[in-house]
């Protein structure tokens, strides 16, 4: 099959001005992370920015590390989200609680090491999605930081062997991302790529957005 133009996922939303930003970007989903770290977000500002800039279509993914049950639940109702990304040590038995008693998508999130592989296999019946980030020591997420991207490659068959999308998650940025294009992950996860200042930036969106667009003129020449 010819590759396909990769779903982007826009990240670490955390003010009403990202939000602004992501509604009228070429995003597929927007990233809201309820846990502890300078991207945390309230529930409730969330739904207001949302209802002031619907996202059209757009998924809308909650993010959680470690998170209790209820917490995901109430979460997810209140902000109307579409998927939950677990991106802690959740095992797969909680991503399967949470699918069940949410109805909703569940993604896990796994750090790059050696023992991902393993952990693809033990989610894939639990889960619909997977996002493998960079491995960072006190760090769930949104660290900047990539992973070396030939590994890759084994990942997207391992989501392909599995019939789940995969996304590559870490240190994704405009001037990297032809890079990471180059092996035609199904989807990309960028958060700190996008921001100046600790902010998202029209700017940077604009410069992806770029490189994003010629890479699909590209493969369907
Ligand atoms: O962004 C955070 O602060 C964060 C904290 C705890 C768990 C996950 C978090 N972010 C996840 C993401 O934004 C992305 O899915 C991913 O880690 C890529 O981040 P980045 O390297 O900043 O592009």
């Amino acid at each position: 099959m010819p590759p396909q133009t990769p779903m982007f996922k826009m990240c670490g939303l955390h003010s009403e001005n990202d939000v602004r930003l992501a509604a009228s970007s070429s995003a597929s989903f927007a990233g809201f992370v309820f846990a502890p770290g300078k991207r945390e977000v309230e529930p409730t500002a969330v739904r207001e920015w949302l209802q002031a800039h619907p996202l059209h279509g757009k998924k809308v993914t909650a993010l959680f590390v470690n998170a209790p049950v209820r917490k995901v639940i109430a979460t997810v109702e209140e902000i109307q989200a579409d998927v939950i990304q677990l991106h802690g040590e959740e095992p797969p038995e909680e991503a399967a609680i949470i699918r069940h008693r949410t109805g909703k998508d569940v993604w896990k999130a796994l750090p790059h090491g050696e023992y991902t592989h393993q952990q693809i296999d033990a989610y894939a019946d639990y889960v619909d999605g997977f996002i493998i980030d960079a491995k960072v020591d006190g760090r769930f997420g949104g660290s900047g930081e990539s992973f070396a991207w030939e590994h890759v490659p084994g990942y997207i068959k391992a989501g392909k062997a599995h019939r789940l999308p995969l996304f590559i998650a870490g240190g994704v940025r405009p001037e990297n991302v032809e890079d990471l294009l180059a092996y035609h992950p199904a989807g990309i996860d960028i958060s700190s790529g996008l921001e100046k200042d600790g902010v998202k930036d029209a700017g940077l969106l604009e410069q992806l957005e770029k490189r994003l667009n010629s890479y699909a003129a590209d493969i369907s020449r």
